[in-house]
């Protein structure tokens, strides 16, 4: 391209409607449009919340992380926009027509069957392989940060958590955890703010839970585990009663019409014991046989 195409002109990025919140801040969707004449590419802008500067350097990091991944599971990345005069950065993704993988499945319930599911499955897991080929934890794979490309691709999103682990350990300590999502975290998460691809596998688990189960709010994790932590529950307490019965080895049950074969996959991905779990690329090997298998 003429020009650094990495660095979009604010006075061109047209505002069009609000995608959501994630990580650290709200996503818009925009058209960059320089020629004025609305044929220029739709983008999501990703806008750090002004009034939180200690986490404009995570801000930093997170567009630094995602301008390095270069994969077809996850979301791409296309630049940054410096607004006139502020300090503020946004960083400014691919928008992904289809949304996120909750809204998706709830939308798409019917069509969705045991194959798709599996193929998306396998998708996250080569995704989280490439992820951990640099070093990258996630610390946020749910499915509310999976994005839909098309009927047959979903990537990755949302890497405002991500976190290098260094190069001397295998894991990754949190000082301050802030909003955790600790329903989807592994019990050495919980209990020792300690991550690794181990504890991404745990999640993974918990995602695949979410597909098979349509991403129904009715069974979503946060539900299911709050029935049997008790509704009275409270606060900081409930990630302590979580890590309990996750140390009596309850674990979510298996989501309506679950082929067995996913379901022991979830099971393995819930190891209390992080090395016991499997890795992505043996995941991704199961998923593999699984779809061979299943002739629907
Ligand atoms: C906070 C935000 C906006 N939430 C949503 N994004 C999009 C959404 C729809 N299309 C998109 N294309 C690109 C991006 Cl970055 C987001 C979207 N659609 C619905 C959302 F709630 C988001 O970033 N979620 C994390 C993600 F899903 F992306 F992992």
């Amino acid at each position: 391209p003429q020009h650094d195409q990495t660095l979009f002109e604010e006075r061109h990025l047209r505002y069009i409607t609000p995608l959501g919140k994630g990580n650290f801040g709200s996503v818009e969707l925009c058209r960059y449009d320089p020629l004025g004449d609305n044929t220029g590419e739709l983008v999501a802008v990703k806008k750090l919340q002004p009034n939180k500067q200690s986490t404009q350097e995570d801000f930093q990091k997170e567009v630094n992380t995602l301008s390095v991944l270069h994969c077809d599971y996850i979301v791409k990345y296309r630049g940054v926009c410096y607004s006139m005069g502020r300090l503020s950065m946004s960083l400014v993704m691919e928008y992904l027509p289809y949304g996120s993988l909750i809204g998706y499945l709830e939308n798409n319930r019917q069509n969705v069957n045991t194959r798709r599911m599996l193929l998306f499955a396998s998708q996250i897991c080569k995704g989280m392989e490439y992820l951990q080929s640099l070093r990258y934890v996630h610390r946020d794979l749910a499915a509310r940060n999976i994005l839909v490309a098309s009927e047959s691709l979903v990537k990755i999103a949302d890497f405002g958590l991500a976190k290098i682990i260094p190069l001397d350990k295998e894991y990754y300590r949190v000082t301050q955890p802030g909003e955790s999502p600790i329903f989807w975290y592994a019990p050495e998460s919980i209990s020792e703010s300690r991550f690794s691809h181990k504890s991404d596998v745990w999640s993974f688990g918990v995602v695949l839970h979410e597909l098979f189960s349509y991403c129904d709010m009715n069974c979503n994790p946060k539900r299911l585990y709050m029935q049997e932590i008790g509704h009275h529950v409270q606060g900081p307490s409930i990630s302590m009663h979580l890590a309990n019965i996750l140390k009596t080895n309850w674990r979510l049950s298996a989501p309506p019409h679950c082929p067995p074969k996913v379901y022991s996959l979830m099971m393995q991905c819930w190891a209390y014991n992080f090395d016991e779990r499997p890795c992505f690329s043996s995941l991704g090997n199961q998923i593999e046989i699984i779809m061979q298998d299943d002739r629907e």
